[in-house]
């Protein structure tokens, strides 16, 4: 037991309790150490049957729980900073769920924190990049076969929000793994953003504003436009086509067996995010457990957290404004690789 990566979860709700079914579970090389979560009872329910895991309602707690080696962040947005920098103070590894910070000031004050250790701690939950679809249209993009990107088109559906959701956090929540997602396949920042706002859907609650259309600029002069929706009531469907100067690719189709029956065809389309994401999630964090493992960070960054958080943050501003908002991205530091690797 000794030899596996001791990790400690905060937060043990939809995501944190997925992460401790799969560290204990799935994933090879680890095992779940600690878990906290201001309502001990969910803590409890998500460590039962698990042996030799401690159960705790404060952060610095669970970190300093015999047998903890890294931390896996699980925690709702705003709590994120708090715990990165307890961590950061530890010298422990992290994965953080996204968003890193949801605002750009407490995102950079994270990646300032990691730069002063002198070297990365954090990979950041922006699971799309292990993705087999994700990394198909990657490498697609990155051989130069079909021409440069011109656009992408984007579509994010949920089936419903959560009951806290706001208008802003169909952008800095669910629009912030698009944003990721372009950064690392154009890799290319994005340096500024628009948001139309269709009528709100009859479906979502009041005063959310949702669906919205999101526009970003890229450095070199690509388009990303992404549709949010999310309380389609439909299904979960996350899409990408990018149209390129010799060709197009398109990933995120529905997927499964093709039914024809009684006269009608279809194939079932998932509920929610951890049907379609499950193997990009188990992917993720094998690869975190085995690079923590061999004493190494790799995956998206503080660097790349922060750059979402920004771009999200001038989207928040632009679907307040009806403005289009440039993105002012502060200088990336050395430990940082730029987008799109
Ligand atoms: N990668 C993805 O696709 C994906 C999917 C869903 C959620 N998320 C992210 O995961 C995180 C959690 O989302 P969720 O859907 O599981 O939320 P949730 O509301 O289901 O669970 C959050 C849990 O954290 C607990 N909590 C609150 N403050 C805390 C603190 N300071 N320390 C520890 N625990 C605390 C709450 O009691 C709750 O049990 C968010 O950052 C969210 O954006 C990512
Ligand atoms: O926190 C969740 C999560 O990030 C999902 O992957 C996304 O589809 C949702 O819109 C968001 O609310």
């Amino acid at each position: 037991m000794s030899d596996l990566l001791g990790v400690a979860v905060l937060g043990a709700g939809h995501m944190g309790a997925d992460h401790v079914r799969r560290l204990d579970r799935v994933v090879n090389g680890a095992r779940v150490a600690a878990v906290a979560d201001p309502d001990a009872a969910r803590a409890r329910e998500a460590v039962a049957g698990i042996e030799g895991a401690s159960v705790h309602t404060e952060t610095e707690a669970a970190l300093d729980a015999p047998g903890v080696a890294a931390v896996l962040i699980a925690s709702p947005g705003p709590a994120h900073e708090e715990a990165l920098l307890a961590a950061f103070a530890r010298e422990l590894p992290v994965l953080c769920e996204k968003p890193m910070v949801p605002d750009a000031a407490g995102a950079l004050r994270v990646v300032e924190a990691e730069a002063r250790l002198g070297r990365r701690l954090a990979q950041i939950g922006f699971m799309r990049r292990y993705d087999a679809e994700y990394r198909g249209l990657k490498t697609l993009l990155d051989d130069g076969r079909l021409g440069r990107p011109l656009m992408l088109h984007c579509v994010h559906r949920n089936v419903s929000s959560p009951p806290d959701f706001t208008s802003a956090m169909l952008i800095d929540s669910s629009v912030s793994h698009e944003i990721d997602a372009a950064r690392w396949l154009l890799g290319q920042e994005l340096t500024a953003v628009s948001v139309l706002r269709p009528r709100p859907s009859g479906g979502a609650p009041a005063g959310l504003l949702d669906p919205q259309f999101v526009v970003f600029e890229s450095e070199g002069g690509a388009l990303v436009d992404v549709e949010v929706f999310v309380n389609c009531g439909f299904g979960y469907q996350v899409r990408c086509e990018a149209v390129c100067e010799r060709g197009s690719a398109r990933i995120g189709d529905e997927r499964g067996p093709l039914v024809t029956t009684a006269g009608t065809a279809g194939s079932e389309v998932p509920q929610d995010y951890l049907v379609r994401f499950a193997d990009a999630y188990d992917r993720e964090v094998q690869a975190w457990v085995d690079a923590t493992r061999r004493g190494r960070v790799t995956g998206p960054s503080a660097y790349d957290g922060y750059a979402a958080s920004a771009v999200a943050e001038a989207g928040v501003t632009a679907l307040e404004t009806g403005r289009r908002v440039s993105v002012d991205l502060a200088p990336r530091p050395d430990p940082y690789p730029p987008a799109g690797r």
